[in-house]
């Protein structure tokens, strides 16, 4: 690997003089949101939205609860010019929500971006241009005073065409954090100046991470400088706008809202350039978790990802935050033990606290938080394969057949399961565990059944078994139970069995219901178990000694 070819971030990034109160800080609030999946995800994207998808997009946003959302670059194409004239119909944009547009420093480009939002009240007019020294060198072949003019132009244009129209500006130096803290103050402030920012009209200014260059921690440095030092600060609205080069967007944003940053730009599962912008619903999530109202409804995310597939014809990975397929699923058996316990632990606690579980208080050991917050069910939670253990293959049997399995057989049982699955190498289904449970401790009824049988009370304390075994033979005995009656004929008959765990419960609530029996007995020396279900208790307990005598055989 030719690292040598690269820089540091310390020699790239001009980091300004470290004042820094965020490390003690903590996140009590959400920011205001901005998704920019219509711009700069979009722009991302090899096929762009078409309006159908874009109006779609821009309709999940808003009954999520989005009250500023970027909708395009107009100047770009005739399909965004064509959305936003189209966002400019009457009733086209709820009364709340305030679309931004996006446009570079040029007059014609910033003039047709004017021309789309004819008509339309409540816009941002958000203009960019890059500033960091590589940009302006090779890019735009700008010194910093020429650039700073370029800007100042543009925006007294912006202005200008603004007149006294309800509409708020916007600016990006783009690449933010690759320039020199100074320039950004500079032409930051001139424009805070020309558009006269006052605290009931402030003006935007939206300090990007276009490239992540560095670690979160640098970011955070840079926005708390910003936010020190930019002039009339009530009268700016610090924004941030991470991308995910490194993999950190998220942890930037999360630092620079404790640096002083007070809104945040990205997309729905981290769409755009390259690695994406910073995930809003994972940003969103993790407030959550704290406890802090994210004001953002996420209640059924897979509803929202589904939407943004269609939209960004780009999947959400299985192992997404918060909305993969598999991130509430433990396939491995000491978590699945764990989830197992929480669960039963927390439908405990909430019913002591007389609350609905959804409403108690969470602290489910692998589950950061509970999937039913998000829409998900329980179902996929616990998933059993090879790296399963007892815990797990009892949870499904559980959730899905209402088996509560003794100790000692969800023991016996995981290593049949690990059997299979070895064998295998596949994911073992709930219904293929029940089938597999019914064919190794109930189906052995039937390799020797009884014909018939009958039990009775002979006298107090004792009972007395009869029946006749297919291709055994007539069976006899007493006891002080049935099924030590049943031993006992057993035991005439010269086969030792003794039963050495019984447990029975019902299977189906309510009169008439079916139970299951399990039975744990010694038979000849080994142990064996078996288990029955039937609508009789004691017909449920005889076949579960039978089957555990028959596996014997
Ligand atoms: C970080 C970001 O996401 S920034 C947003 C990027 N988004 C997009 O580019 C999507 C939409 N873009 C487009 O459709 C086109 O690029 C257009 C219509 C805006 C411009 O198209 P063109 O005039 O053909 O220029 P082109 O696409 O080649 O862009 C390069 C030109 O833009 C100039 N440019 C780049 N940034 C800016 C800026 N902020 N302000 C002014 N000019 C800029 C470059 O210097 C270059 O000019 P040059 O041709 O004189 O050297
Ligand atoms: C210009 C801005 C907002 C941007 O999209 C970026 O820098 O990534």
């Amino acid at each position: 690997m030719p690292s040598h070819r690269y820089r540091p971030a310390h020699e790239r990034v001009e980091v300004p003089p470290a004042e820094r109160a965020w490390p003690a800080r903590r996140l009590t609030q959400a920011p205001l949101w901005v998704p920019v999946d219509l711009r700069d995800g979009n722009q991302a994207l090899a096929e762009p939205m078409d309006t159908g998808r874009k109006r779609r997009m821009f309709d999940l946003l808003t009954t999520m609860g989005f009250k500023e959302i970027e909708v395009g670059y107009p100047s770009a194409s005739r399909l965004d010019f064509d959305f936003v004239r189209h966002l400019a119909t009457p009733g086209a944009v709820p009364d709340d929500v305030s679309v931004v547009v996006f446009t570079a420093a040029r007059r014609d480009l910033i003039e047709r971006t004017f021309a789309s939002i004819e008509g339309m009240s409540r816009v941002v007019v958000h203009l960019y241009t890059a500033t960091a020294p590589t940009w302006r060198d090779v890019v735009l072949g700008h010194d910093r005073r020429e650039l700073r003019d370029l800007i100042r132009d543009a925006a007294g244009h912006v202005a200008r065409l603004a007149g006294d129209r309800d509409i708020r500006f916007q600016f990006s130096p783009e690449v933010f954090n690759l320039t020199e803290p100074d320039f950004v103050l500079e032409v930051c402030n001139d424009l805070t100046a020309l558009w006269d920012a006052s605290p009931d009209r402030p003006v935007i200014h939206n300090l990007p991470a276009t490239v992540e260059v560095a670690t979160p921690n640098v970011y955070a440095d840079q926005i708390e400088y910003m936010h020190r030092h930019l002039d009339r600060r009530d009268a700016v609205i610090l924004s941030v706008h991470p991308h995910n080069d490194r993999g950190t967007g998220v942890a930037c944003a999360e630092l620079a809202l404790l640096a002083g940053a007070q809104r945040v730009e990205g997309c729905l599962f981290g769409n755009g350039e390259r690695t994406g912008n910073v995930d809003l619903v994972t940003l969103a999530l993790n407030l959550h978790t704290q406890g802090v109202d994210p004001m953002i409804d996420l209640s059924d995310i897979d509803e929202v990802r589904r939407v943004a597939e269609h939209c960004n014809r780009l999947p959400v990975p299985e192992r997404h935050p918060y909305a993969g397929d598999l991130v509430y699923t433990a396939f491995s058996g000491t978590h699945q033990d764990a989830i197992g316990k929480g669960l039963a632990h927390h439908a405990k606690r909430a019913a002591e606290l007389g609350v609905p579980p959804e409403l108690a208080p969470w602290d489910v050991p692998y589950l950061p938080i509970d999937p039913a917050d998000v829409g998900r069910d329980y179902q996929a939670v616990i998933r059993v394969n090879s790296q399963s253990g007892k815990g797990g293959i009892a949870y499904l049997l559980h959730t899905r057949y209402g088996l509560e399995l003794p100790r000692r057989l969800q023991i016996d049982f995981s290593q049949v399961v690990q059997r299979a699955t070895d064998g295998s190498g596949e994911e073992i289904t709930a219904e293929q565990l029940w089938e597999l449970f019914r064919a190794t401790y109930v189906a052995p009824v039937e390799r020797r059944p009884l014909t018939e049988w009958s039990t009775a009370e002979t006298g107090p304390g004792v009972h007395e078994f009869t029946g006749t075994l297919r291709d055994g033979g007539p069976l006899r005995g007493t006891g002080n139970g049935p099924l030590s009656a049943l031993t006992g004929a057993f035991a005439a008959s010269g086969l030792d069995v003794d039963i050495l765990h019984y447990a029975e419960h019902a299977l189906d609530p309510g009169q008439g219901g079916r139970a299951i029996a399990y039975v744990e007995a010694r038979v000849g020396g080994a142990t064996y178990w078996g288990a029955a279900v039937d609508t009789s208790v004691l017909t449920a307990s005889v076949h579960a000694v039978l089957a555990a005598v028959n596996r014997s055989l």
